[in-house]
């Protein structure tokens, strides 16, 4: 294997965000499934053969690819995704652990969009991981404008991570069926403590949902239409079909079945999670009014 060699995995939007960002200081490479005509693009197996991978796949999708492409040899992985299996409920940290022991994973956290970070704007990144020396060799390879944080509240930062683009869905529904500004803060504040509530559950710390990771990537989300997942949710506000949505986003929108985990996961533990689960009603087609009459009233 080759020495500090490093490889994104997921051209998507923040895959290659991330390849860009780490191409600064190092030479990095990347590849996808689908085959593109970019520098730095290579095929899997050279990719795997880095001693450092970024993974970019999205969370519905990344147990099976684990399954049919990874063998662990020594690798050192940064997870780059943002959401909960809604098939079986498991935080990505749990799937991870099933390939890769807990000391070589890191997750990557914090407000950073993509197209952001592609025009090398600042922004502050949060690694987490059970390995403090992880984060120290991985910290440099970033660089200046990405300034990065250590924490080790894996589950914390992973809770953050993906119930803020649910409220960011949320959020996004407020916004286009015109409630309000004071509606809006009112639905990020309590969104903030609901994802806090749900976090404590499984162990999240109460300091990371204040910080970058969780206060911070959920106001940048839900309150911006960069956010994909807000998108989602100015269009059900519209009355669109979620196919329609999803077909004109042709991106992932984590939100959408991240709700679902969720719902599951609150109805198993008996967590009060009233936004996560209107989200979840109104993408199954329950009409946003009725919602916002129901959380009024709850
Ligand atoms: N965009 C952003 O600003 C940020 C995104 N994230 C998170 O990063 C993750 C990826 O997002 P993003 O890159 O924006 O999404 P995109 O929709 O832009 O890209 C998704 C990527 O995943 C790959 N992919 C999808 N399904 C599979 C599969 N079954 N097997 C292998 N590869 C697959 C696609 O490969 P291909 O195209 O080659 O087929 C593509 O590279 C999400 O969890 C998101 O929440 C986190 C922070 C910021
Ligand atoms: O996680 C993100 C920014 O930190 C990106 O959010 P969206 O997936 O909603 O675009």
């Amino acid at each position: 294997m080759a020495e500090k060699s490093i490889a994104v995995i997921g051209a998507g939007k923040w895959g290659q965000a991330l390849h860009f960002a780490l191409s600064q200081n190092q030479k990095c490479l990347i590849t996808s499934r689908t085959k593109r005509d970019i520098k730095d693009f290579v095929d899997l197996q050279t990719a795997l053969d880095c001693e450092y991978l970024v993974i970019a796949i999205p969370a519905q999708e990344i147990r099976e690819w684990l399954q049919e492409n990874f063998v662990f040899s020594g690798q050192k992985i940064l997870v780059a995704a943002k959401g909960i299996e809604a098939s079986t409920g498991e935080f990505l940290n749990e799937i991870y652990e099933e390939f890769i022991p807990r000391k070589n994973i890191g997750f990557i956290s914090g407000p950073s969009f993509a197209s952001e970070v592609m025009q090398a704007l600042p922004a502050a990144i949060v690694i987490n991981s059970k390995s403090r020396k992880l984060y120290k060799e991985v910290s440099p390879m970033f660089p200046r404008f990405l300034k990065t944080y250590y924490s080790d509240d894996v589950i914390g930062a992973e809770v953050c991570g993906a119930y803020k683009n649910v409220i960011a869905i949320a959020s996004g529904i407020c916004q286009g069926l015109k409630l309000g500004n004071n509606a809006r803060a009112s639905l990020i504040s309590r969104g903030l403590v609901e994802m806090q509530r749900f976090g404590k559950e499984f162990g999240a710390r109460k300091s990371s949902f204040i910080g970058l990771s969780g206060a911070g990537d959920l106001f940048l989300t839900a309150s911006s239409e960069l956010s994909r997942n807000f998108r989602v949710g100015l269009g059900l506000a519209q009355g669109k079909a979620l196919k329609t949505i999803l077909e004109e986003l042709g991106e992932v929108a984590e939100g959408v079945k991240t709700s679902e985990a969720i719902h599951k996961l609150s109805k198993k533990y008996k967590i009060y999670t009233p936004i996560a689960n209107e989200v979840k009603l109104i993408l199954e087609g329950k009409s946003a009014q009725d919602s916002l009459k129901d959380l009024l009233k709850s």
